[in-house]
């Protein structure tokens, strides 16, 4: 059981409520002025990442404090039972075990009293010599023929994943063709069986329920659509593979048990990609690069579970995310990835984060008398910096961001990655020390502008600065650093789920829009004006048959 605290009530909350008042009123470059060890202090270098927090509106006063609230909001024995195999999934009675995926040290991970370590493995070892037979050409298709594309059927967590790391880490992709289809929209699932063949195709049916709606809609026409184009029912079994929990509708659905990739309930959809719902990956990369992805998110495990909290990434980042959510009132968090490869990174994260921590209940079922999850956004610099990066600067709202960026490039051409990389460095210094009112006249007047025209010119100017950001430094995008990087969000949103005395782990909100679809599909049918629901969605619907051919 999780402890069920509320840590507005905490001492560490009433002194972080007085020392706000104080440091609000600080500027960051006073912060930096007061302490020269502040870069030193306020820099985590854990293998090739370099987690650069200094320019945050603390100083040694408020991490003490914030760590303070880790401990009375005891993070410590929530860790241990997550680590331990507890039911910490309370609303679903699940343990939540993730980080047994990614077990590289193969110590054993009890689950009622039984290690579910062999299991891990079996699987692992089961996707292996499948991606191996499937990359080497030795599976063939039912004409004989190697695969060389695969399409993934999923949405959320078992699409989320998959589709991130296999962009993120593309450079090193082998000759298959990944594509994956998750939107009910039939237009997902057209253009994407226009641009493959029928017997070079193996599509993965990625569901852990096996009942989502959308993904079986889509795995169905998907099997209509590879029986019209000439194949048999027994040719099913080479093209078709599912990753599933659910054995016993995989089966019903005519996949090939021996084709089905298992895992299990103690595995959350949004936490997956680690799972059986890797395989895309696994295909993409060839199994040694996705047991590095494991290996890098294994030793961030290792790290988070042993590491003071002054100095363990996930707690840090997960404590400053309260501090301007609760205290400075921010309701969003941007992560803006200085890296093409990575730009699902954000969008992946939008899931991970939303769907946990997007709570207003806590974990004795009373609602809550604060704010808890962020809404999570981003892009790719330096595209955002030409779109939204405007209301960063000089908005009304603060943002905080944490920006991410790999010293070397896998694409080194030119001065390309120098000029991405200045960037991302003059953003966050930009965001701190803003520009100011004296500044901006220096300038313009250096412009020849007269001082009338000044005068009306620089309150548009003036930057004021004091932007928190968060820099991620990695050495370079490798599947090892990026399944490092990714397991620190993880927990980094576990971290506040248990600030927060939340349950981070259950998704109930996600039901209520699916039971309504399923009631709303047979009123669409036939020509009969709809009038059971309220005036907006009956006029809705029935403008909707009006339209229709
Ligand atoms: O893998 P499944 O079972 O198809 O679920 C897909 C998605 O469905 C719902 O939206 C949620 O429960 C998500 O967490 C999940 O990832």
């Amino acid at each position: 059981m999780l402890p069920t605290i509320n840590f507005t009530e905490t001492q560490a909350y009433k002194y972080l409520a007085d020392h706000f008042i104080d440091i609000n009123t600080k500027n960051l470059k006073e912060l930096f002025a007061e302490d020269p060890e502040r870069f030193q202090k306020f820099t985590i270098l854990f293998d090739d990442i370099l987690l650069d927090y200094s320019k945050n509106r603390i100083n040694d006063t408020t991490m003490a404090l914030l760590v303070q609230l880790a401990k009375e909001c005891k993070l410590d024995e929530a860790i241990t039972a997550m680590y331990g195999g507890e039911a910490i999934n309370q609303t679903e009675n699940r343990p939540v075990l993730h980080i047994a995926l990614r077990n590289q040290s193969n110590t054993p991970i009890l689950v009622d009293g039984k290690d579910v370590m062999p299991e891990v493995n079996r699987v692992l070892e089961k996707m292996k010599s499948f991606a191996t037979r499937v990359i080497s050409g030795e599976w063939k298709g039912y004409t004989g023929k190697a695969i060389t594309d695969v399409v993934n059927i999923g949405i959320g967590g078992s699409d989320l994943g998959p589709v991130m790391v296999t962009e993120a880490l593309k450079a090193y992709k082998n000759h298959l063709n990944m594509h994956f289809v998750s939107n009910i929209d039939g237009t997902h699932m057209v253009e994407t069986l226009k641009t493959v063949d029928p017997e070079t195709t193996l599509f993965l049916v990625a569901s852990k329920t096996f009942t989502t709606q959308e993904t079986m809609t889509n795995a169905r026409s998907a099997r209509a659509w590879f029986l019209e184009q000439g194949a048999a029912e027994d040719d099913i079994a080479k093209h078709f593979a599912a990753l599933s929990t659910n054995s016993k509708d995989v089966a019903a659905f005519g996949i090939n048990t021996d084709n089905m990739f298992e895992f299990w309930d103690w595995v959350g959809g949004r936490y997956s990609l680690w799972s059986a719902i890797g395989l895309p990956i696994a295909l993409s990369l060839g199994f040694d690069k996705f047991e590095e992805l494991l290996k890098g998110a294994h030793a961030t495990d290792q790290h988070f579970e042993s590491t003071p909290f002054e100095k363990n990434i996930p707690v840090i980042m997960g404590l400053l995310g309260v501090w301007y959510i609760n205290f400075f009132d921010a309701e969003t968090q941007a992560i803006l990835p200085y890296d093409q490869y990575m730009h699902r990174f954000a969008a992946y994260f939008q899931q991970g984060d939303m769907e946990s921590n997007g709570k207003h209940v806590d974990r004795n079922g009373e609602e809550v008398s604060y704010e808890t999850g962020p809404v999570i956004w981003g892009e790719p610099g330096t595209n955002g910096q030409h779109a939204f990066y405007q209301l960063i600067h000089q908005g009304t709202r603060l943002i905080p961001c944490d920006f991410i960026a790999p010293a070397q490039s896998l694409n080194p051409i030119g001065e390309h990655h120098p000029i991405l990389l200045s960037n991302f460095f003059a953003q966050t210094e930009a965001l701190m020390n803003g520009k100011t009112e004296a500044q901006i006249h220096e300038e313009l007047s250096a412009d020849g502008k007269s001082a009338e025209e000044i005068e009306k010119l620089a309150p548009f100017k003036v930057f004021e600065g004091n932007r928190p950001t968060n820099s991620f430094l990695l050495k370079k995008v490798t599947p090892y650093t990026l399944g490092a990087l990714i397991a620190m969000y993880e927990h980094k949103i576990f971290v506040q789920g248990i600030i927060w005395n939340i349950f981070s782990f259950d998704q109930w909100g996600v039901e209520l829009g699916k039971q309504l679809a399923k009631s709303i599909l047979p009123e669409l049918k036939g020509e009969e004006q709809v009038d059971t629901h309220d005036a907006s969605t009956n006029g809705l619907i029935n403008q909707y048959k009006a339209w229709r051919s």
